[in-house]
């Protein structure tokens, strides 16, 4: 079994207002996180998928850069995008970089949970909330991807009704799944409002 580890990292951040990937937290910008949290964790090679604008921004030499064809077609293309440009993979570590907390530990868990999967795609569960932006995705989504992306769907949610999907639950700090989708967001975890 083979594993890639993918940051989406090439979104519009229109409601934070400037690309969040590039915010800091406690010295680290996010995407960094994300690479950080799945470097060391059972995941051979690390990838940032992002567009041709954002990606002279990213530094870092633990991952190598995906320039998507275009831009801002959402996660469901960029993941395959990423698909089919890395083609020697079995399975595709999803990490969405506006959720920078998570941890090495909890990607190295669902790591193991992929060793003996017969899914298609394997989604944790935090609290009561799906996470299909940190989650592990087999080389056998492609053709349903594509396929859905050809009728111009561009969500992750008809993928998941389609493919054959295991959920895990997780019991975790609530911070380590924080989303950060408004300035706010960051600014509540810098405070320590969110424990
Ligand atoms: N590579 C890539 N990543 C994306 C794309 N769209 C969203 N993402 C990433 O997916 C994650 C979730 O994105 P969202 O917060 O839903 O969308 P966003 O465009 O970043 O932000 P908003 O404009 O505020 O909705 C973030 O890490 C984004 O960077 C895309 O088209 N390509």
């Amino acid at each position: 079994m083979s594993m890639a580890g993918v940051v989406l990292a090439g979104g519009k951040s229109s409601r934070f207002g400037r690309p969040k990937m590039f915010e800091e937290y406690k010295g680290v910008r996010f995407y960094e996180y994300s690479i950080n949290a799945l470097f060391n964790s059972g995941v051979e090679s690390i990838y940032i998928v992002t567009n041709d604008q954002l990606a002279p921004s990213f530094k870092n030499m633990k991952a190598k850069i995906i320039i998507e064809d275009e831009s801002h077609h959402g996660p469901l293309y960029a993941l395959s995008y990423a698909m089919r440009t890395i083609q020697d993979k079995d399975w595709f570590f999803v990490l969405a970089a506006d959720i920078p907390l998570v941890s090495t530990d909890f990607v190295r868990e669902m790591c193991t949970l992929a060793e003996q999967s017969i899914n298609d795609i394997i989604i944790p569960i935090t609290g009561d909330k799906e996470q299909p932006l940190l989650a592990l995705y087999h080389h056998s989504c492609l053709p349903i991807a594509l396929e859905l992306l050809a009728e111009n769907r561009k969500s992750m949610r008809p993928l998941i009704e389609k493919a054959n999907v295991k959920y895990v639950h997780f019991s975790s700090d609530q911070k380590d799944f924080m989303n950060i989708n408004h300035q706010e967001d960051l600014t509540q975890i810098i405070n320590k409002e969110i424990t």
